[in-house]
Parts: C-alpha cells; sequence; structure tokens
C-alpha cells in the first residue's frame, strides 16, 4: 500500500497544529510546505523530531522554485541556495526535495539547459544522499506539461533525479494520462493529488484557490491514478490541496477528509480492502423533530394541517409517531437524551434523519472505515438499537433495513378514521451549513451512501449568494440538497446563526396532484408563503399555460418549474418557528429541485423574516 501523505498547505493553522491533525486523522507522512516551516517558530531539526513523535514521516520539502535554466549570475547563486536548503532538509532528515518548473521571465528556456542543470544538481544531491524531484507546473513559463519535464529527467540521466506527477497540472490542462504508463517506476518520486471543480478560469488562480480533495471536484483523478498505479509505483500519495475554505476551516475536519478521500479513492481503484460496497439507499425512513412540550403543540397543530395523522405513541417514553403515505415523523419530547440534548443546543428542529438501507451493517462498517463519528445510546428493554452515525451539525444519521422500523415494538399504534392521505413521500431534505463545510458534507455523503452530486449553483438571496449542492441516488428517492452561504445575512446564515450550527432548514413532501393538496390543508388551516404577481406575470409568459392552471397556480401561491417536457410544482409552508419549513412539490417527469424559484422563495420568506434592523432605542 502507498503510504499515505498530504501537504501541510492544505490546512489551516501554525505548523505545529496542522501536524496534530495530520497524525491524529491517520496519515503516514507529510510534505513540509516551506512556508508553514520559515513562519513556524522552532527550528527545522524541532519540526523534524515533532513529526518523527507524531509518527509522520516527511515524503518531501516543497517548492524550490526558478531553479532551472537560468543565465549566470542566478545560476550559479541557485546552486548555492540548494545547497543551503539541502542543509535545512538534512536537519528536517527528508530526503526529497520538490523543484517545481520555473516561472521567471530571466529563464532561458532549452530542454538540454535544463536537462543539464537537473544532472549537476544531482551529483550534489547524491554527496549527501538527497533526492530532488522536477514537477512541471501548468503555467510554467518553458515546461508546463509533464512529458516536458519527463524528458528533462530522462535527459538528466542521474539517479538521484526524477519526475514529480501532480493531478492537478496534468488533468487541468487536460493533458492525456496514458503517457505517464511509460515512465518508470523508480523515475516517480513523488505523486501529489488533487481535484478541483470545472470553473473556467485561468490555470493559475483555479489551482491556487479552488483545488479540492478528490472525490469533490470533476477531474478524472481515478484516471490519471489508474496510469500512475500500471508503472508499478508504490510511493506516496500526497493530497496538495490550495484551497480557500481549507485555509480557513478546521485543520482537524480538512485533515479528516483528507484521509477519507484517499480511502475512497483507494477503493473506487480496486486498492481497499477494507471498505464494504456502498449498500443501495431506500430513501427516507423516518424524521425525528426534538421539541420542548410547548412547540410540540405548535408543530403536531401544524402537521395536522398538512394531513398528518397521530400514529403512534411511544410505549415509555414522551415521543410521538405522525404518518402520512410513506412518510413518518417523529416528535421527541423527552426530558432527557440525545434528542433533548439536541434540543438544548438548537432548538426545536430535526435531530435525526433514518436512511432505509438494504443492509445497515455494511453501512455502518463502511462509514467507520471512513472514520464518520458512530453514536449508540443506551436502548429501553424491548427496544430496537437502530445504528446511527453523527451526520450535519451533530445530528443523528440512522440506518435502517427493508421493512423498516418496526414501530409496533416500542409505539402503540393510534388507530383513527379513514385518512384523506395527500402526501406520499419526502422528496428531499435541505440542510444549511457554513460555506466552507460543503465539501465536507458532499464527501461524507457520497463516500457513505450511494449518492450522486448534481452540479453545484448559485441562489441569490436578497442580501448575499447562497451555494446548492444537490445529492441524489440512482432511484431518486433520496435527495439531500447542501446549502451554504458565506454572506452574513442570507437566510441560510441567519438559520446557521439562530440555530446555532448547521442543521435541517427545511423538508419537502412529494404529493401527486399538488392542487387538491394545497386545497385540503388550506381547508384545514394552514397557511402559505405568499408569491408575488410578478412571478405568475413572467411564468405566464414564458410557458403559456392555460388559465386555469395560471388561476389554479396564483391562488394557491404555487411555483411552477418546467424542464424539457418536465413539469414541476412547488409551495412552501410559513417558516416554524423561525427555524424551518416544509415544501409540498409535485414532480412530472421533473429531475430538479426549482432552482429558477429559489430566489423568488427567498426574497418572499425575507419579506416574511423579523427584520434584521437594530431596533431604535
Ligand atoms: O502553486 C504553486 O506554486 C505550487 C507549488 C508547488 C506545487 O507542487 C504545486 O503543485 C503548485
Ligand atoms: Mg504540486
Amino acid at each position: 500500500m502507498n503510504q499515505r501523505s498530504i501537504a501541510t498547505v492544505s490546512l489551516s493553522g501554525a505548523l505545529d497544529e496542522k501536524l496534530r491533525a495530520i497524525a491524529a486523522s491517520g496519515f503516514d507522512a507529510v510534505e513540509i510546505f516551506e512556508n508553514d516551516l520559515l513562519s513556524f517558530a522552532g527550528s527545522p531539526r524541532d519540526v523534524g523530531q515533532m513529526c518523527r513523535d507524531l509518527g509522520l514521516a516527511i515524503c518531501a520539502f516543497q517548492p524550490f522554485r526558478d531553479f532551472e535554466g537560468m543565465p549566470e549570475p542566478q545560476r550559479g547563486r541557485n546552486f548555492a541556495r540548494a545547497e543551503r536548503k539541502f542543509d535545512l532538509m538534512q536537519e528536517l532528515q527528508t530526503d526529497l526535495m520538490l523543484i517545481c518548473s520555473n516561472i521567471s521571465q530571466a529563464s532561458l528556456g532549452g530542454i538540454d539547459r535544463a536537462a543539464g542543470d537537473f544532472h549537476e544538481l544531482g551529483g550534489r544531491a547524491a554527496a549527501r544522499g538527497l533526492r530532488v524531484g522536477y514537477e512541471a507546473l501548468a503555467w510554467g513559463l518553458h515546461v508546463n506539461d509533464y512529458r516536458d519535464a519527463w524528458e528533462i529527467v530522462r535527459r538528466a540521466d542521474h539517479k538521484s533525479i526524477g519526475i514529480i506527477l501532480d493531478s492537478f497540472h496534468a488533468l487541468a490542462p487536460a493533458f492525456p494520462t496514458l503517457p505517464i504508463q511509460s515512465i518508470p517506476a523508480d523515475k516517480i518520486f513523488l505523486v501529489q493529488l488533487a481535484d478541483a471543480p470545472k470553473l473556467g478560469l485561468d490555470v493559475l488562480s483555479w489551482s491556487r484557490h479552488f483545488r479540492c480533495f478528490p472525490g469533490q471536484g470533476d477531474l478524472p483523478v481515478v484516471a490519471f491514478m489508474e496510469a500512475v498505479l500500471a508503472t508499478g509505483y508504490s510511493g506516496p500519495l500526497s493530497l496538495e490541496i490550495f484551497n480557500d475554505q481549507f485555509r480557513a476551516g478546521s485543520a482537524v475536519r480538512t485533515a479528516t477528509d483528507g484521509l477519507r478521500s484517499l480511502i475512497l479513492l483507494e477503493d473506487r481503484l480496486g486498492r481497499g480492502t477494507s471498505l464494504q460496497p456502498k449498500a443501495p439507499s431506500r430513501g427516507v425512513g423516518f424524521i425525528e423533530f426534538a421539541v420542548s412540550e410547548e412547540k410540540a403543540e405548535d408543530l403536531t397543530a401544524l402537521f395536522g394541517q398538512l394531513g398528518f395523522r397521530k400514529t403512534g405513541v411511544h410505549r415509555s417514553k414522551d415521543v410521538e409517531r405522525w404518518s402520512q403515505g410513506h412518510i413518518e415523523l417523529v416528535v421527541n419530547c423527552e426530558p432527557d437524551g440525545f434528542a433533548h440534548s439536541h434540543y438544548v443546543a438548537h432548538g426545536p428542529g430535526v435531530c435525526a434523519i433514518a436512511i432505509d438501507v438494504d443492509d445497515a451493517g455494511k453501512t455502518m462498517a463502511r462509514a467507520e472505515a471512513l472514520q464518520a463519528r458512530t453514536f449508540y445510546q443506551p436502548v429501553g428493554p424491548g427496544e430496537l438499537e437502530i445504528p446511527a452515525i453523527r451526520g450535519v451539525g451533530g445530528s443523528l444519521l440512522y440506518f435502517l433495513e427493508p421493512g423498516g422500523k418496526n414501530w409496533d415494538l416500542d409505539f402503540e399504534t393510534l388507530r383513527s378514521d379513514a385518512a384523506d392521505v395527500r402526501l406520499g413521500a419526502v422528496d428531499h431534505i435541505s440542510q444549511s451549513m457554513p460555506y466552507d463545510e460543503m465539501l465536507s458534507w458532499l464527501l461524507f455523503y457520497t463516500g457513505i451512501l450511494d449518492l450522486e452530486r448534481l452540479p453545484q449553483i448559485e441562489i441569490a438571496d436578497p442580501v448575499g449568494l447562497v451555494q446548492s449542492q444537490a445529492l441524489i441516488n440512482g432511484s431518486e428517492n433520496l435527495r439531500f440538497v447542501l446549502n451554504g452561504s458565506s454572506a452574513t445575512r442570507t437566510l441560510s446564515a441567519r438559520f446557521i446563526h439562530e440555530f446555532f450550527g448547521s442543521g435541517v432548514q427545511h423538508v419537502a413532501f412529494s404529493c401527486g396532484d399538488i392542487f387538491a393538496a394545497i386545497a385540503a390543508m388550506r381547508a384545514r388551516g394552514a397557511g402559505f408563503l405568499k408569491i408575488p404577481d410578478n412571478y405568475y406575470d413572467d411564468i405566464e409568459a414564458k410557458y403559456g399555460l392555460a388559465p386555469e392552471t395560471m388561476a389554479a397556480l396564483r391562488h394557491n401561491q404555487i411555483l411552477y418549474d418546467r424542464e424539457g417536457d418536465g413539469e414541476f410544482f412547488q409551495a412552501y409552508t410559513h417558516v416554524f418557528d423561525e427555524r424551518f419549513f416544509f415544501e409540498i412539490v409535485e414532480r412530472r417527469d421533473y429531475h430538479g429541485f426549482g432552482a429558477a424559484n429559489a430566489a423568488i422563495r427567498l426574497a418572499a420568506q425575507t419579506r416574511e423574516s423579523r427584520p434584521l434592523t437594530m431596533p431604535r432605542s
């Protein structure tokens, strides 16, 4: 197995904090980024010792810049500068220096000139038992392609000179990866890994701000790795991520995500031995709300208006079950236990989501191997223990087997009159989180469950942008939407502030006839978010819907979207207790989420929300 490594530039914090986070997450090695060392108040010897104490090998010291192809006198100075860095590397006790291709305007081209410089440097490195790896930066002045770097290394013809391959520099410019296979493994000194979203930026800005872990972006990192492994390379795989959110976020979270992404990559390459395959998911088993007794009354009144019926009371706890169609909602008012802690920390809200999966045991084993935090709660006599892990905002994700939960075990079933069932299933669950956590939860969900991501979109809240990332399983019965905003006053950001952390901001229920469903809900006293006339005038102009349909949309405050021949209808409840809300949707051969309507909805909710301005004294 290749050593698992990460470059210190990938994480936030001071060098010692980075190293502790890297070791704690289970990496074998690090690349010490020079700036992290220069800004650290400890000697290279101390840093080397710290790494050894933490059980981390130092697989490279980097980067050494603008070395090859310089005219004199810079050329001579560069060799002297390299010797100084060799001293430093010996104090650190690492044997590999990374040199990235020259970007200096003063540098001279010529493949043999560069090869000659490396041959000479190889001699100096060998004299000290050190090695030098050459990496083509995608924006290098004369060398920006790994194939040219390899030709220089080949011509340098020195055992202490090899190539360093970085997936970003090969994949961002869309260079073919097949030629990697013809590089001898012993000439590949290091492999650096990074993914990135497709953005259409210049490659330098793209690389310095938007790299992400393999699996979080759009580059074919797996194909790159297949070519690398075909050579027989068995050295370290080192994550090297320049990312603005990672620089700002938690070092421990980023390091854990990094390791998780490496495990997932090894698994995709057929080299992971420990991971259980993903168990197919089958939808949402139940959603549990943690509330106080008082709020429970308001919440269940709203459930009643939406057509839910109380179908069970817990045999020993202050917990109720509310159902409609295939939707199960649990209202937990227990004065202790997990739900209560969640209520104390966040106020009323969703404290747990149960996912139906084909095999709960395998899903748990996979989650544990990916370092998810497992959760066990003492169960009462006769109660079923449901395996769970910690999800967004400290909430729980339960995994339920086919057949779902045996409600009769811990709930006394209530029978009631014939129901007016309008809602069928949970359509999607939307969770708000700080913007810099979005990539982390993306990897969490797509790594553990069989969820795929849709392209990330941007939604205009009246006071800032919100990023929205939808995740969906193959049978389209499990959908999550992750929302993050770095603007401070958006509804998404206010939710996080007022909810004291990330969490479920809304749940959407699907139905077969939204007009009948909304009419029935209104008849029971439900109110819906008021949508402006301007919106309907635009829909009328855009789609030429029948006048009766237009009238019914306007009358019921239903939003409309179209995707090819598919149609989408959606309506929103008012916000419950300034926290979360419900959406009613009807899909007709439609697979999106009504992105075109999101800004209309956010503006309407902002109008209905408590003003942000400070009261006048
Ligand atoms: O952005 C850079 O300068 C830089 C430095 C070293 C690397 O290995 C790299 O991939 C990029
Ligand atoms: Mg690199």
